[in-house]
């Protein structure tokens, strides 16, 4: 793996007011950000992420630490060279922020401008860009004109003018449908794909990462708590922040008030058992030792349910999914048969897989109408 950014104990704290004090926005993070990635920083509002981003492109400079972009040391660059820096990396917003007084095509052509592109080029470069991201046929209207979208391609547009080897997304589907988010998104995994473009996304949308990202960091109060290959942050979360950004877009556990009801309905041992791959370093290390015979969870479950033959299973709720083509999920089974046995099954899971068994939760459905 090259990095392309390198973090190394980057901080940095907005001073602050007469009525405020200072805030420490990013706080000594260390982290690499792979060439070619499409890399998503997740995190409640306030946690640092625009700041972080803001510092790969210079608009914010580091008070602390090493930050270098494409191999140059940002915090040893001169203003000159900073401005270069600014115009090579490409950024889209959650509000677009094109001019309003110029067409889409003259929207696109500017930053070929300010680069000094000759006028003949900058036409041919504005047409292959239009039709990259299909709104050739807007090229004269304005953005007044446009849905959201439409705005947004144009912003992708704009962004690539230049060739950027890093592309920066700050909310950039946030203020979209969710039809038209896919569309985007889409487009985003195209500029990956066919340029090598590494792209750096902003969200608070889980799907966002869950569907283009390849990578993710994870972020609270300035710091970046997890990072890695997206399955391995989401299938093993070792941090309560992440664990709560899962739970909160995949519904892949049944909640207390569900596990009550279904235990009204059916006696036993309530089991729930996450449904995932070994983490991708594992993973390709089993690849290359043929000997290593390791199988994805789902199947060193079924192999354990199929030996307990004394214990009497029943699936009472299931979320399975995939994230980035991995399988991700967790059943939950009601066992019912011999303690010892069924004890035994359940430290058999154990072994291999998040295993969660529940006590009994009833006592919630105290004054429950229904
Ligand atoms: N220019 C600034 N001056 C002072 N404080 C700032 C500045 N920019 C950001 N902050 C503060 O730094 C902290 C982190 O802000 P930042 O915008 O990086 O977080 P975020 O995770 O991107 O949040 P959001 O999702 O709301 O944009 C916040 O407390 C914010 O108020």
């Amino acid at each position: 793996m090259t990095a392309i950014v390198e973090f190394r104990n980057v901080s940095k704290t907005f001073p602050g007011t007469k009525n405020s004090d200072p805030v420490k926005a990013v706080r000594d993070v260390t982290i690499d950000i792979e060439a070619g990635s499409i890399t998503g920083i997740i995190g409640y509002s306030g946690a640092g992420k625009s700041t972080l981003v803001r510092l790969i492109n210079a608009l914010e400079l580091p008070d602390t630490g090493d930050l270098r972009v494409d191999g140059a040391d940002l915090t040893k660059m001169k203003e000159r060279e900073l401005r270069n820096l600014r115009s090579s990396i490409g950024m889209i917003f959650q509000q677009f922020n094109l001019l309003n007084s110029r067409t889409v095509a003259k929207n696109v052509e500017y930053p070929l401008i300010v680069a000094g592109v000759k006028a003949e080029e900058r036409a041919k470069r504005v047409t292959e860009l239009l039709q990259f991201v299909g709104i050739e046929s807007k090229r004269n209207q304005y953005p007044q004109q446009l849905s959201g979208g439409q705005k947004q391609r144009v912003g992708i547009a704009r962004a690539l003018a230049t060739n950027p080897k890093i592309l920066l997304a700050d909310e950039a589907t946030s203020a979209l449908d969710p039809e038209t988010t896919a569309e985007v998104l889409d487009l985003l995994k195209r500029v990956n794909s066919e340029f090598g473009t590494t792209i750096v996304v902003i969200t608070h949308e889980m799907h966002v990462v869950r569907s283009i990202c390849s990578n993710v960091a994870v972020m609270e109060h300035g710091k970046v708590l997890e990072h890695g290959p997206v399955y391995d942050v989401f299938a093993f979360a070792k941090e309560e922040a992440t664990q709560r950004f899962i739970s909160s877009t995949i519904q892949d556990r049944p909640s207390p008030e569900t596990v009550a009801r279904l235990q009204s309905l059916h006696p036993g041992t309530f089991v729930t058992v996450s449904i995932v791959e070994p983490p991708v370093q594992e993973r390709e290390h089993a690849l290359q030792s043929p000997e290593n015979t390791e199988e994805p969870a789902s199947s060193g479950v079924a192999d354990l349910l199929s030996q307990a033959t004394t214990v009497h299973k029943t699936v009472v709720f299931g979320s399975i999914t995939e994230i980035t083509q991995r399988p991700y999920g967790s059943l939950t089974y009601v066992f019912d048969g011999p303690e010892a046995d069924v004890q035994q099954l359940i430290e058999n899971l154990k072994r291999i897989t998040a295993t969660q068994v529940w006590e009994d939760q009833r006592s919630l459905l105290k004054g429950d109408a229904s």
